[in-house]
């Protein structure tokens, strides 16, 4: 009979109940007893209660795993030795007192090293299915990145046979179990615990709340009493001295202290791993990056402060012809031509020196001797971890074959196939910006369209390929006639565009240039061209736009020149034409100018007028030669209408030297009569005359030619004259002046004088513009610049004359402000040297006057 039969529950008269208790193989805590009771710790404590309570306890016996399950759903009233867990708490209700307090703990096999978590690495551990060792394990080995086999076994008895065995090198178990089967099984404690655990009877959710209540009414009276039942059972299975002197908080002290030191101890071994782990990434990250950097196009180097080369990849190496401890230590004197080392190093240089990445190409000698090829370089400053620069590190590309494709691709989407000029898109981007920069530089610009007249006929009688012949002589021809600053583009067919920037500001000056440059392409294009075969004669005809005209868009110009080009054409081929009817005009006018100039000075149709030149009283104290047309239809043309055409198209110098001999002669004439023999003789002297190579000698040999008296000749150089080449100049008129020439500075106060250099001409008079003169009496302004000008030429010892004296008010005033020498309509008009001399006559002293110039 069964010991319940007698219990004080029944004495008591209390109703019996069946109550159902799961039972599976644990020692010491829990097991089926050879009477078929539960047994272990928690089985005959149940059992007491049992007693105490009049149940009667139903084993069912089940294996860990089935036993959760059947709790769960109901089949079990009651499972003994459950760690709480939250999980758990979920479909399972617990007693509020522990029944047992345990730990987890990892067993060995017999010669296996296990001290900490991470020497686990590779381990096969047996844990009890569905255990919270399975999942707690689990995630310990995760979190130190360990790798070990968990396998879970039904029973810890079948674990720790199995690692007996030699199937596992571990077992994990609670500590109770573990010590009470580890000697049997000659398997041993290890020093890995984890894992504090409270263990429970558990019932399925919501079931049995009061049989879970009888049992912590139970426990909270015996574990408080060290002779109680309860710790006379812990001491029956071996467990009860340190549990029962042990409080519950010094208990999970201990844990808890337990698990900080498997945490400490898997922390030294974590680390000590780490650092074997990272050795050995290093050595495989090293190795890989080995195999990267020599696998790779670039040539990448490491060079110190010193220039010295520290690394090299495979690629560098191979350049150089030197094994990697060969390269090191070298410079760049060892390997490289003289010429490449000085580029190079300015660049380390300035890597080193001011920290910059610098990227840039550079051009180096190409592998194995072959020619110079394009690299784009990258270097970049190395600095140590307190920023100090310890070397650099460069990587070159070998970028020659994309240059060369990326020049190709150039060449085709901007230049003409045949001829290798622009083409058209390249023509408007530069049209476009040619304008858009025309307002800012002040200058002009025109557009030429020039078309080969009837190109058909030849194309349709030869062939193509005499045409392209053609047009190419025509692209050389018209190549060798324009200036750097010119672009010249081929359109298509047989149309070509020449665009001129940086013409004169002056409009009719810059008409002029772009017609006389036309006119010279026309003779050029029209001379034989050189086919197989035969000579051919071709002739072109040519359309301008000028920028300026209206507001130019790069369209709106290539219309214009084309239709103007147009109208060539129409005109009857090799032909310039103008868009503007009014240019045009202007162009046709001055072209005939030009043309009746050099049939003028054939004929010797120029010749001089004398303007006299008085003083405060109005006497003659000098006379002005101004050069005169007489012109086959026109009449008297006065030089304003031919002297600009003259300078533009260099016919100046032969009229100047016309001019002067006609000067010179009058002097020579003058000197053989007393009362005019010391009258000084001004004449205009033009730039490009005064800056021809020559013109000193040619003066000179009127002189001699002549036998004038130099100190006679006043030259009247305009301030126009000083912008260019200055030196040349002042020696230029210290020449003269040495011969005895005297200097007059024209239109002074409108130009670019500077005081710096006008001190160092060798000047005698300054001319007061005509244009101060004439508002002199209205412009304040204008009076201050002449009282200026009488000042500096005051200062620098120069006789002053205004011109354009046309008042006597005018007159008055110069006086006033103490000008005293004059020209100008008041006193007499230009004319021939009858109409001076007839002049001079009305004054009886002039030659008192002449003399005190001198
Ligand atoms: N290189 C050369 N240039 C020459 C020569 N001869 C003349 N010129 C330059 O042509 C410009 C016009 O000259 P011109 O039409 O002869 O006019 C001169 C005078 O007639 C005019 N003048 C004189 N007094 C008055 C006046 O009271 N009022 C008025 N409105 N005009 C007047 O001024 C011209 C002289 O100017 P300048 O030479 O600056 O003293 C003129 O620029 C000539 O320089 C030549 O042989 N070679």
């Amino acid at each position: 009979m069964s010991l319940w039969l007698i219990s004080p529950a029944v004495m008591s008269g209390l109703p019996s109940r069946d109550v159902r208790v799961g039972v599976y193989e644990n020692a010491p805590k829990i097991m089926l007893g050879e009477d078929g009771e539960p047994s272990g710790i928690l089985g005959e404590l149940l059992q007491q209660i049992a007693r105490e309570e009049g149940w009667t306890l139903q084993p069912v016996v089940c294996s860990w795993s089935q036993c959760l399950e059947q709790v769960s759903a109901g089949q079990i009233d009651l499972l003994p030795d459950v760690a709480f867990s939250d999980a758990r708490a979920r479909t399972l209700d617990f007693h509020q007192i522990p029944s047992l307090y345990s730990w987890s703990q990892l067993y060995r096999r017999e010669n296996v090293v296990l001290n900490s978590v991470l020497d686990l690495q590779g381990m096969r551990i047996l844990v009890l299915a569905g255990s919270i060792q399975q999942q707690y394990l689990q995630s310990l080995l995760e979190s130190f990145s360990v790798r070990a086999d968990l396998v879970p076994v039904e029973s810890l008895r079948e674990g720790f046979e199995r690692v007996s065995a030699g199937e596992a090198e571990a077992i994990a178990a609670n500590y109770h179990f573990g010590d009470y089967v580890a000697a049997h099984y000659g398997v041993h404690q290890t020093s890995v615990m984890f894992q504090p655990a409270r263990l429970f009877y558990a019932t399925g959710k919501g079931a049995n709340a009061q049989l879970l209540g009888t049992i912590d009414r139970y426990l909270g009276q015996w574990t408080q009493d060290p002779d109680s039942r309860y710790f006379q059972i812990l001491q029956r299975w071996g467990t009860a001295a340190p549990v029962a002197r042990v409080t519950a908080p010094v208990r999970w002290g201990l844990a808890t202290l337990g698990a900080l030191l498997l945490l400490a101890l898997g922390g030294t071994a974590l680390l000590r791993r780490q650092v074997a782990l990272k050795t050995r990434h290093l050595r495989t990250s090293e190795k890989k990056l080995s195999t990267i950097l020599n696998s790779v196009e670039s040539y990448i180097y490491i060079k110190d402060t010193e220039l010295r080369y520290q690394y090299g990849n495979g690629r560098v190496c191979d350049y150089f012809g030197r094994s990697p401890e060969q390269l090191a230590g070298c410079t760049d004197e060892a390997l490289l031509p003289p010429e490449v080392v000085t580029a190079v190093r300015r660049t380390d240089r300035r890597v080193l020196d001011a920290g910059e990445r610098v990227m840039e190409e550079e051009t180096l000698p190409g592998p194995e001797g072959e020619g110079p090829r394009t690299y784009l370089t990258v270097k970049i400053p190395l600095r140590d971890s307190g920023g100090k620069t310890y070397g650099l590190c460069g990587i070159s590309t070998d970028i020659t074959a994309q240059k060369r494709n990326q020049q190709e691709i150039h060449q085709l989407a901007f230049y003409d196939q045949l001829t290798g000029l622009p083409n058209r898109r390249l023509l408007l981007d530069r049209l476009a910006h040619a304008l858009a920069t025309r307002e800012r530089s002040h200058t002009e610009g025109a557009l030429l369209f020039i078309d080969l007249d009837n190109f058909k006929d030849l194309n349709d009688t030869l062939g193509h390929d005499m045409g392209d012949q053609l047009l190419r002589q025509v692209a050389e021809r018209l190549d060798s006639h324009v200036r750097d600053s010119d672009t010249l583009a081929r359109l298509g067919g047989d149309e070509f565009v020449l665009m001129f920037e940086g013409l004169d500001r002056q409009a009719d000056r810059a008409l002029f240039e772009v017609e006389s440059i036309a006119g010279k392409l026309l003779e050029v294009l029209r001379e034989p061209y050189a086919l197989p075969g035969h000579s051919h004669n071709s002739t072109v005809s040519i359309g301008v736009a000028m920028f300026s005209e209206a507001q130019s868009t790069v369209e709106e110009l290539l219309k214009r020149a084309d239709l103007a080009m147009y109208e060539a054409k129409t005109a009857g081929r090799n032909q310039v034409r103008f868009f503007n009817p009014q240019m045009q005009a202007e162009v046709s006018a001055r072209a005939a100018i030009e043309a009746d100039l050099r049939a003028g000075l054939k004929a010797e149709q120029f010749f001089l007028h004398y303007q006299p030149q008085v003083d405060a009283q109005g006497k003659l104290v000098g006379a002005e030669a101004l050069v005169r047309w007489r012109h086959p239809e026109m009449g008297l043309v006065a030089p304003g209408a031919f002297i600009a055409v003259a300078e533009s198209t260099g016919l100046i110098l032969p009229l100047g030297r016309y001019i002067m001999r006609c000067a010179c002669r009058q002097l020579v004439a003058w000197a053989e009569q007393p009362q005019w023999a010391r009258l000084p003789l001004a004449v205009n002297i033009s730039a490009r005359q005064f800056h021809h190579p020559g013109f000193v000698e040619e003066v000179c040999a009127v002189l001699d030619e002549t036998g004038a008296n130099p100190l006679r000749l006043k030259l009247e150089l305009t301030e126009s004259l000083l912008i260019e080449n200055v030196e040349t100049m002042i020696s230029n008129m210290n020449r003269l002046k040495a011969r005895g020439v005297r200097f007059s500075l024209d239109d002074f106060g409108t130009g670019y004088s500077s005081l710096s250099y006008l001190k160092r001409l060798p000047l005698d008079q300054l001319k007061i513009d005509q244009s101060f003169v004439r508002d002199l009496l209205k412009d304040p302004n204008d009076a201050a610049i002449v009282k200026t000008i009488i000042a500096l030429g005051s200062s620098l010892d120069l006789a002053v004359i205004a011109e354009g004296v046309e008042t006597k008010a005018q007159c008055d005033a110069l006086i006033a402000i103490g000008c005293y020498q004059f020209q100008g309509y008041h006193f007499g008009r230009p004319g021939t040297v009858d109409v001076l001399e007839s002049w001079s006559e009305g004054y009886h002293d002039h030659r008192y006057a002449f003399e005190r110039q001198e």
